[in-house]
C-alpha cells in the first residue's frame, strides 16, 4: 500500500523485529527509542487511567519485569511516572535475577534504584505461590496499574514458568484495575493460537510499530494505543510492504489549520441527510446535530414530515425538508422529488439513520444510490443488498459510496451466516462493491478493497444507542468538506469521533454519559 501521511503499517511481529534492526543500528538508538517509548506509555497509560477517575497521587504500580527491551520499556514508564508522581509507589517482580536482564533493562533498572520494590521470582515458585505474593504486595487497596513488561515481539512459544504462572496469576488477580502491556500482551505474538495463555490487558501499547497479533480479533489486548516512535517518517505515497495499517492523529492536522480568510459558507460544502421515521426520529436528529459540528458549511436534512417541526426547533443550524410519510411513520418514495429538485447543491448525501427496514424505505435508498451524483454515506436501514445492486452502476466520477456497518448489518449485505471478522472478507466485499467499508465494533476497520486501516481510537463508552449515528453525521460533513478524499475524509469523521468519546469517558466516565455528550468535546479535540 501507499505510505499515507495519517496511517502507519501494521507488521507481523518479524518483519517489525526487521524493521526495528534497520532503524536501531546502534545501543544509542535503542535506549533513544527505549526512552520515548517509556514516556510516551506512561502518558498514556495516565491518560486512559481517567477513564475509571482521577489518578490517585499514592498512585500504586505494579509492574512485571521481562529480561528484554519489553521489560525496558516497562522500567522506563515506571521511572516517568514516579518522576510525574513523585508519591507513587512502585513494585517490580522480576523472571529472572537482575544480572541476567539484556544491557538496556539493566541500564533501567539501574535508573530506578532506591526507588522502587523488587521482588523476584524462580520457576520453583509456581501458581499459588505467585498468587500469594499478589495478594500481600496488593495489601488492602491493591493497584490502580499494573504494566506488563514480560514479552514482547521476540517471544517465541511455548511460555515457561515462571512466566506462564505469572501470567495466570496476574489474570486471576482481582486487586488490579488497569492492566496495561507493554507492546503486545505477554504470551500474544506470530502464529499464537486463539486459545493460548495471553495476558489479558485493557490496554496495549504498541511502540514504534503496531504490530499484527494485536489485530487478532482474539479480546486478550485490550484497546491498542500506538506509541509513534518516528519509524515511519516516509515520504507520502511511497509504497511498503504492508496491506494493513493503523490510523495515526496526523488525520485531523489539516482540520486543525487556520482556515483561509476568503471563504464563506459554500466553501465547506453542503451535506443532505435522508432519515428518520416516526419511531426513531432520535437517529435523524443526532446525525444532523454531529454533521453541524463537523466544520461543513451547510447541511439540509429531509425528515418525516410529522417530526419535522420538532426537530427542526432543536437543531435550527440546519435547513429542515418535510418529507411525505408512510402509514408507518416511514419515508415514502413519493417524496424522492423533493431531495432531486436541490441535488445541484449537495456535496456529499447520507441516507439511512433512523430509516426504519421497510419496503419505502428500501426504495427511498435505491433511489437515491441510483440517481445521487455525489458522494454517498449509507448506514444503518439504508445498508441492505437490494441497495447495494445499483451501487456498482455509479460512476466513478460520482464519488465513492461509503458504507458504515456494524458486524450485524455487514452480514446482512455480505450475506454471511455467522459474524466474520478477518479482513479477507472485508476485502472481497469492499473490492466487488466498489466501495469504502467502514466496518464498526471495538476495532474499526475502515476498507477501500485493497487495504484495511484499524481506528482504535473510542472506547466502551461508546457501546450506547446512537454512538453510530453521532459517526455517520461526522463522517457525512468530512465527506461533504472533502469531496474528492473520500478515504481521508472518512479517516477524519472516525478518529475524531473517536477522540471526543475518549474525553467525554476521561471527565464523565464511561457509564453515566449520554450519546451526545460526545459533541460537546469535538472542539476539545481539534485544539489540542
Ligand atoms: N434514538 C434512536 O432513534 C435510535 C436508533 N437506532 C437505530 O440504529 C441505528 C444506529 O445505531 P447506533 O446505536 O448508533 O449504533 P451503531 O452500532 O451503528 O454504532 C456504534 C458505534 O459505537 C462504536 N463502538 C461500540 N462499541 C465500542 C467499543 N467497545 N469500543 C469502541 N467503539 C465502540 C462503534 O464502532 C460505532 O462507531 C440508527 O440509525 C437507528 O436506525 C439505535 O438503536 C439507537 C437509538
Amino acid at each position: 500500500m501507499k505510505v499515507l501521511p495519517y496511517a502507519h503499517p501494521v507488521l507481523s511481529c518479524q518483519q517489525a523485529k526487521d524493521l526495528e534492526f534497520s532503524v536501531l543500528t546502534d545501543a544509542s538508538a535503542e535506549w533513544s527509542a527505549m526512552q520515548q517509548a517509556g514516556a510516551g506509555i506512561a502518558k498514556s497509560v495516565i491518560e486512559d487511567y481517567q477513564e475509571l477517575r482521577s489518578v490517585p497521587e499514592h498512585l500504586r504500580i505494579l509492574a512485571l519485569i521481562g529480561k528484554g527491551n519489553n521489560g525496558g520499556d516497562a522500567l522506563l514508564a515506571c521511572g516517568q511516572l514516579l518522576a510525574d508522581y513523585p508519591r507513587a509507589q512502585v513494585d517490580l517482580i522480576l523472571t529472572s535475577p537482575a544480572d541476567e536482564l539484556r544491557p538496556l533493562a539493566a541500564r533501567a533498572l539501574q535508573e530506578l534504584e532506591g526507588r522502587v520494590q523488587i521482588r523476584q521470582i524462580s520457576e520453583a515458585c509456581g501458581l499459588s505461590e505467585i498468587s500469594q505474593m499478589l495478594v500481600e504486595l496488593g495489601g488492602e487497596i491493591g493497584f490502580h496499574i499494573c504494566i506488563d513488561g514480560l514479552l514482547g515481539m521476540s517471544f517465541v512459544p511455548p511460555l515457561r514458568a515462571p512466566v506462564c504462572d505469572l501470567i495466570e496469576a496476574i489474570n486471576a488477580f482481582e486487586g488490579i484495575e488497569l492492566r496495561a502491556s507493554v507492546d503486545l500482551p505477554s504470551g500474544a505474538g506470530d502464529g499464537v493460537e486463539p486459545d493460548a495463555l495471553i495476558l489479558r490487558a485493557d490496554f496495549s501499547y504498541a511502540t514504534g510499530i503496531a504490530k499484527k497479533p494485536l489485530f487478532a480479533g482474539w479480546g486478550t489486548c485490550g484497546r491498542v494505543r500506538y506509541v509513534d516512535l518516528g519509524f515511519f517518517k516516509t515520504t507520502p505515497g511511497q509504497v511498503v510492504e504492508a496491506e494493513e495499517a493503523i490510523l495515526t492523529d496526523a488525520v485531523l492536522a489539516p482540520l486543525r489549520r487556520l482556515r483561509p480568510a476568503n471563504v464563506d459558507k459554500r466553501s465547506f460544502g453542503h451535506l443532505f441527510i435522508v432519515g428518520g421515521s416516526a419511531r426513531m426520529p432520535g437517529a435523524l436528529l443526532m446525525s444532523v446535530r454531529a454533521a453541524v459540528s463537523s466544520g461543513v458549511g451547510l447541511v439540509t436534512a429531509f425528515a418525516p414530515s410529522s417530526v419535522t417541526a420538532v426537530l427542526a426547533a432543536q437543531v435550527p443550524e440546519a435547513m429542515w425538508i418535510s418529507w411525505p410519510e408512510t402509514s408507518l411513520g416511514t419515508l415514502s418514495p413519493s417524496g424522492m422529488s423533493l431531495i432531486l429538485e436541490r441535488i445541484d447543491q449537495a456535496t456529499a448525501v447520507i441516507a439511512g439513520p433512523g430509516f426504519g427496514a421497510d419496503a419505502s424505505t428500501e426504495m427511498v435508498a435505491q433511489e437515491i444510490v441510483k440517481l445521487v451524483e455525489c458522494p454517498l454515506l449509507l448506514d444503518a436501514d439504508a445498508l441492505r443488498v437490494s441497495v447495494l445492486e445499483p451501487v456498482r452502476m455509479r460512476q466513478e466520477a460520482y464519488g465513492r459510496v461509503v458504507l458504515t456497518p456494524h458486524m450485524g448489518e455487514f452480514m446482512r449485505v455480505a450475506k454471511l451466516e455467522e459474524p466474520d471478522y478477518t479482513n479477507d472478507v472485508l476485502l472481497d466485499f469492499s473490492k466487488s462493491h466498489g466501495v469504502v467499508t467502514v466496518l464498526k465494533g471495538p476495532q474499526t476497520r475502515i476498507c477501500n478493497g485493497a487495504s484495511v486501516i484499524y481506528h482504535t481510537q473510542g472506547g466502551p463508552v461508546l457501546a450506547r444507542g446512537g454512538s453510530g449515528d453521532l459517526l455517520t453525521g461526522l463522517i457525512g460533513g468530512m465527506l461533504a468538506q472533502n469531496a474528492h478524499r473520500e478515504e481521508e475524509a472518512v479517516a477524519q469523521g472516525l478518529y475524531l469521533h473517536g477522540l471526543a468519546a475518549q474525553c467525554l469517558a476521561r471527565v464523565h466516565g464511561q457509564v453515566s454519559v449520554h450519546t451526545t455528550q460526545l459533541l460537546d468535546y469535538l472542539s476539545a479535540v481539534l485544539r489540542t
